[in-house]
């Protein structure tokens, strides 16, 4: 059974059938990029799979449970994780205090406010800390004081300390240079072989050199599906893609 199965999503707004009839597969340590011109319902599908929004008629499940209408927070709790593209941090919570709010939400059961518990908890946080390039020297600093690579590294760091099945990454590259780029992707990777990372991008070299499969969109369906090298020369996705956008990105 792969992890995540969407079946025949539809998901319209008014006459504009956003997703139209999508169905895909995706199986554990797949790292999947949505690509497509503007419109093509990236977003959309995107939001199907975090919850965000709701299909009209259709089933997304995870691990073979129906989650159609579970809300974000009740996915998180089985596993999907998603990051945003607009910064997502509290303005007055340190990273300290970001980072236990996020690895309490999942060892709720270990938070008997005990002084073993507590121990536990922050001793992840600073195992978080180290995986994520955050200084521990820095932990009571609020976000306005990080680098926007660190506010960056703080938001995934959130994503993630879930420990998720399924993480959702939109446009995770926005605002990075190059170098910054390939110091996630490595962080991203150093988590194991086993979530699936699905991820929106227009960046067509990060989108290459990220992903091992390509969903291309347009007009709500999926245009094409494969690994990059078919994608990079499927004549199809190229007419649409440069006729939609006239550039190499989507
Ligand atoms: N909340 C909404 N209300 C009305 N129409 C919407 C809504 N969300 C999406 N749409 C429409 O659905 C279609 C797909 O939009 P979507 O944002 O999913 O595309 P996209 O591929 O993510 O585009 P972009 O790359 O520009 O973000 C578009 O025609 C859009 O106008």
């Amino acid at each position: 059974m792969a992890l995540l199965e969407v079946e025949s999503v539809v998901r319209s707004y008014g006459g504009v059938r956003a997703v139209d009839d999508v169905s895909v597969q995706i199986d554990a340590g797949e790292w999947v990029a949505v690509i497509g011109p503007n419109g093509a319902g990236k977003s959309t599908l995107f939001n199907l799979l975090g919850g965000q929004v709701k299909p009209n008629s259709g089933t997304v499940r995870l691990a073979g449970r129906n989650i159609n209408r579970l809300e974000p927070h009740a996915r998180y709790g089985l596993g999907v994780a998603r990051s945003f593209q607009i910064s997502s941090l509290f303005p007055d919570l340190t990273v300290r205090e970001h980072l236990t709010l996020a690895c309490r939400e999942k060892h709720r059961w270990n938070l008997a406010r005990t002084w073993r518990g507590d121990r536990e908890l922050q001793a992840r946080v600073d195992e978080m800390l180290d995986l994520w390039g955050l200084d521990r020297d820095r932990d009571h600093a609020l976000p306005a004081l990080l680098s926007y690579g660190e506010q960056r590294r703080l938001e995934l760091a959130l994503a993630v300390a879930s420990k998720p099945r399924l993480l959702l990454l939109d446009e995770p590259n926005v605002g990075l240079t190059a170098a910054e780029c390939d110091d996630l992707l490595a962080r991203l990777r150093a988590l194991g072989p086993d979530p699936a990372v699905v991820f929106v991008a227009h960046d067509m070299d990060m989108v290459l050199g990220w992903a091992t499969r390509i969903l291309v969109m347009h007009q709500g369906g999926l245009l094409a599906d494969g690994p990059p090298e078919e994608i990079a020369n499927n004549p199809f996705v190229e007419e649409v893609y440069l006729g939609a956008t006239g550039t190499t990105t989507a």
